[in-house]
Order: C-alpha cells, then structure tokens, then sequence
C-alpha cells in the first residue's frame, strides 16, 4: 500500500466550540482546546475516503508573527490534546507531559506556542467511530480502517489552517512517536528538529502479537456488537472487554521486576486471593482497567490499536533503513532501558539510521515503557537542547 498524498491541506476553519466529549471547558486559562475542520474529505492508505473530519487541538503560548516557534507535541494511543496545564473539569489529572511544557519548563511556552491534536480515530474531540456520520448516525464498525499516515495527513491539515509551514519541533512518545517519526520522514521540509520517545520503525511480530490479544478482548464482549453499541444506552459498551485489553497492555507498560518488587505475591489487602479474592498486582490491573474503561471509547481503541500495527515507515519507501535516510533534521532517540514494549534495540536503529541523529539516548527507569510519561527530569534535557538547536 502507498500513502494516496492526498494533500488534505487548505485553509480549514478553525473555531472554539466544544468537542462531543465535553471535555473541553470554555475560558480554560491554561490550553485552550480548539478545533480544525479538513477542508475537504481525507483519502486514507487503504482505500476509501472519510467525508467530514475534524482533528480538535489545545495550544498553549503565543505564535510568533513570523510563525517561527511552533512545537508540535503528539499524544500516545489513549492520550489526547490535553499534554500541559491543570486538572479541572473534564481534565481529572494535569496535562500528560504537563511537566515539560508550561513557562519556565524544557519547552517554554512563554518563548514556544505549542499545538497537541488529539489523533484522527480518537474519541477525545477528534474524528472517530463514536462520531456522527454525515448521514447521522454514529460511524461505528463503518469507520474505515486508519493507518498512522493518515493520521499524520490529518494533523498537516491543521499545520496548514493554523498558517505553520514548519514546526520548529515535533516530539512524541509511543503511538506519538510513530507520528512525529512519519511527519519526519514523509514531510521532511515542515520538522525543524525531531525527539522521538520509546517507539520503533516499525511494528513488529511481538508489538503485534500483544495487540492481537487486546483486540479479541474487546471483540469478544457481547456489548461490542461488531462495533456498532454506541446507540445501546448507558452502560451497554464493551467495557468489560476494553478492560481486559488494557489489563493486557498495562503489563506490556510496566516492567516485570517493577511489577515483583511493588507488588510480588502479595494479597490486596483485605482480599484473600485462595478463596476468591485478589492479589495486590491483580487489583492493580483491574483499577487501569476501569479507569480507561470509564474514559476512552472501545471503537476508538480498536481503531488506534490497528493503525498502530501498520506502522511501517519504510513501506513503500524502500524499507526502512532508506526510509530513516531521508531524515537530516536534527533528532533525538530516546529509548528506556526497561521497555518491554519497544525494547531498546528498536531505537538504536533508529539512532543508527538516521542522519540527524546522534547517539541514542536512555532513560534509566525502574516503570518500562511508560517511563516516556513519568522520567520527564530525564527527558527535558533532550528537549531542551533541541529546542536551543532549532
Ligand atoms: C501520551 C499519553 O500516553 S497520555 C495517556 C497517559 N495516561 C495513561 O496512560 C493513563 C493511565 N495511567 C497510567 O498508566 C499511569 O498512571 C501513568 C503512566 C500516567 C503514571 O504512572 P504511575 O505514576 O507510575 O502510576 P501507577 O501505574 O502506579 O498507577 C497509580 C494508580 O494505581 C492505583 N493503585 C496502585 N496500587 C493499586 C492496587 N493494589 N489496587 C488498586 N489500585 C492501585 C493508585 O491508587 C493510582 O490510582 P490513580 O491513578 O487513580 O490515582
Ligand atoms: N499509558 C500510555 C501507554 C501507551 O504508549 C497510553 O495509554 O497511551
């Protein structure tokens, strides 16, 4: 398959109006969540085309005159737009990577303006199968099939309604990390510098494998009726299946001696796992479970989960040693040495591959892969210089 460069660009226009999920609050001090309409229907990879998209976003800090400070900040597969600022009203935590960016911090918003979209297939504002069709129902199982390079066709044509020819930065962990890696490679004259986080090349036979397992999860829940439950009623979604998918993903998030160090044998307390009760790490598992259960859309989840196994940079470009070539913009790789996810090797290739890198770097951390959202004393260094660079 090659990408259809569609060039879903133009001039979309852009407004303050809440997205479906309300979590955006009008009069947010700290981000202030907008939103792009693509100008025109958005042809994707595997063929087809979505009519009527719209990619929701928060900015913080102010973009200079000649649109020079840009930082565009990509969110991992349950993140969304809300990286920096506070918890409030439909935000219960701070920003995902509040500790980066805000005045004073790796990327300084008194000098950068910052743009987070929430990703194309999402459920936090952005298009996706819990959105309404244009004939008015919800999308549901008729969402088309997204890969991570239509995702990134749909955050260019926000670039473009904003009036930035050219980030001055794209950083991204994970799923954000394969975006900020195609914008790199697929749009190599709009990234001024580049910080990749914990992510690979491209998606391999274990990546896969684990989201295989989380897929048959979800699709195994009677409340999923083949992705179309979203006019069932309240409580009537595959929760129970999106649950056990995350509790599959959570483990592949951690790390194993974290794991046996915090919690090892032990029962929760108060339960007695050999008459029905649970372990400490078992409870552990089924809190994450409810909380994304409670939060994120299971299409949603489906729909990342599947564009995240089409990542592959170099498909059609001759691989992806030769596709990583293309990359001359000064980068940072950052790997961390627990992630069983992405495990360091994967970054080193991309370190090894890319021009405009230097050597990998490696976050030392006990939590595995989700240390890209808790080590940010061991990243800001990175962003920093690259952002002193660019
Ligand atoms: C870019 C993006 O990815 S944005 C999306 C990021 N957000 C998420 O992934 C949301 C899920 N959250 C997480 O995965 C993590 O909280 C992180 C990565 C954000 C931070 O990690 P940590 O600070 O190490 O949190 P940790 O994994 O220990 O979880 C803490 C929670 O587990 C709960 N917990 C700990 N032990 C137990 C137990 N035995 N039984 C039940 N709950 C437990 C804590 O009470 C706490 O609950 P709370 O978050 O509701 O306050
Ligand atoms: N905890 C992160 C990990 C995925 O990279 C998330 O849920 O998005």
């Amino acid at each position: 398959m090659q990408s259809s460069g569609t060039g879903a660009t133009g001039t979309g226009s852009s407004g303050t109006q809440p997205p479906a999920s309300g979590a955006w609050q009008p009069g947010d001090p700290v981000g202030r969540r907008q939103w792009v309409e693509l100008p025109k229907p958005l042809e994707l990879e595997a063929g087809g085309t979505l009519p009527q998209v719209r990619i929701a976003y928060e900015t913080w800090g102010r973009l200079a005159p000649d649109r020079s400070n840009a930082v565009l900040v990509l969110h991992a597969l349950t993140g969304d737009s809300h990286a920096a600022g506070r918890a409030g009203p439909g935000h219960p935590t701070p920003g995902w990577w509040d500790g980066l960016i805000g005045p004073g911090r790796a990327v300084d918003t008194d000098r950068w303006f910052v743009v987070a979209p929430n990703v194309l297939g999402g459920c936090q504002g952005s298009t996706g199968p819990s959105s309404v069709r244009p004939d008015g129902g919800r999308w549901g199982s008729a969402f088309p099939y997204l890969t991570v390079r239509d995702q990134v066709e749909a955050e260019a044509a926000v670039a473009d309604a904003l009036g930035i020819d050219r980030w001055a930065l794209v950083l991204g962990g994970s799923m954000g990390g394969m975006r900020a890696l195609e914008w790199a490679v697929g749009r190599p004259d709009r990234v001024g510098a580049l910080l990749l986080a914990a992510c690979p090349a491209a998606s391999g036979g274990e990546q896969i494998g684990w989201a295989h397992a989380q897929l048959a999860a979800v699709r195994a829940d009677p409340g999923w009726c083949g992705g179309d439950y979203h006019d069932a009623g309240p409580g009537r979604g595959p929760h129970l299946g999106l649950g056990t998918a995350r509790r599959i993903a959570h483990l592949t998030y951690r790390a194993p001696a974290e794991l046996d160090t915090r919690f090892g044998s032990a029962a929760q307390p108060g339960e007695d796992p050999w008459h029905g009760g649970r372990y400490a790490v078992g409870s552990y598992l089924d809190h994450h479970a409810a909380k994304l259960a409670h939060r994120f859309d299971a299409g949603s989840y489906v729909v990342l989960t599947e564009a995240m196994n089409s990542h592959d940079v170099g498909r059609g470009r001759g691989g992806s040693d030769a596709a990583l070539r293309r990359i001359a913009t000064p980068t940072v790789v950052v790997g961390i040495d627990s992630d069983r996810l992405y495990p360091l090797p994967l970054q080193r290739q991309l370190a090894a591959s890319i021009p405009g890198a230097d050597r990998l770097r490696v976050v030392e951390s006990p939590y595995g892969h989700d240390a890209f959202l808790i080590e940010l004393d061991q990243l800001a260094p990175h962003v920093a210089s690259l952002l002193n660079r660019s």
